[in-house]
């Protein structure tokens, strides 16, 4: 199954929770927090008093993606605020290792991402451990970009190095994915799709999710 994971970033934070109730009443699968501190990428957005906001008000999982250089200080207090799934980026993780098996002590998922321009032989050793990788499609820091075309290559690449250790994990990609491009990103192996402007910036909500919907399981019969 493709799940779908709306990227709130794109979302009115003005009026987040309604944002958040319909990607929810559309029936997507996680939803998708983008944490950025200024330093490792130029943005800054959301941090957990945020996530503690909206948790218990909404019944998807929180997949956060923490785009923060020194991940390690901050997991036990985005986990405490209700994160389900942590992604760290491997630049920014020098004891990748203990890095993950922090994240894992508090009783969560696992992932790490990488840049467009980082090669997937970084995540081999701990492949194994992971829950799930994240592919970076446009360099992090901000929403409505374009989707980085090699990114498909590196999916299927990572999609075979998975199959062949016969893992279970998860391939999420995200940026600039479109309801235009989300056959190729599917058929290239990924099955978490994140989007931000392509659903929240949609003039009807309810109806981008569907059409997602309906490309991704095109995608997967063909
Ligand atoms: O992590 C990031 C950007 O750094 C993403 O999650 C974006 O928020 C995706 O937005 P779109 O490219 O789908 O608009
Ligand atoms: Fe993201």
């Amino acid at each position: 199954m493709v799940k779908i994971a709306p990227s709130i970033l794109s979302a009115n934070f003005a009026n987040l929770l309604d944002d958040i109730k319909a990607v929810e009443k559309a029936g997507v699968d996680l939803l998708h927090i983008d944490v950025m501190d200024g330093h490792f990428v130029p943005n800054i957005t959301i941090g957990p008093l945020v996530l503690e906001s909206i948790k218990g008000k909404t019944n998807l999982p929180f997949d956060v993606h923490l785009m923060i250089n020194n991940p390690d200080m901050y997991i036990s207090r985005f986990a405490e605020a209700g994160a389900d799934i942590i992604t760290v980026h491997v630049e920014t993780c020098p004891h990748l290792h203990r890095t993950i098996q922090n994240i894992k002590s508090h009783g969560i998922k696992a992932a790490v991402s990488l840049n467009p321009a980082t090669p997937l032989c970084l995540i081999e050793e701990v492949l194994h451990e992971l829950d799930m990788v994240l592919i970076m499609s446009v360099n992090p820091g901000f929403g409505g970009q374009k989707f980085i075309e090699n990114s498909l290559k590196k999916i299927e690449n990572l999609k075979e190095m998975i199959d062949n250790q016969k893992l279970d994990i998860d391939i999420e990609v995200d940026g600039g994915i479109k309801i235009d491009n989300v056959d190729k990103v599917v058929k290239a192996g990924a099955n978490v799709i994140v989007a931000g402007s392509a659903i929240f910036n949609s003039d009807n909500i309810f109806e981008a999710v569907k059409m997602f919907r309906k490309k991704i399981d095109k995608a997967l019969v063909k």
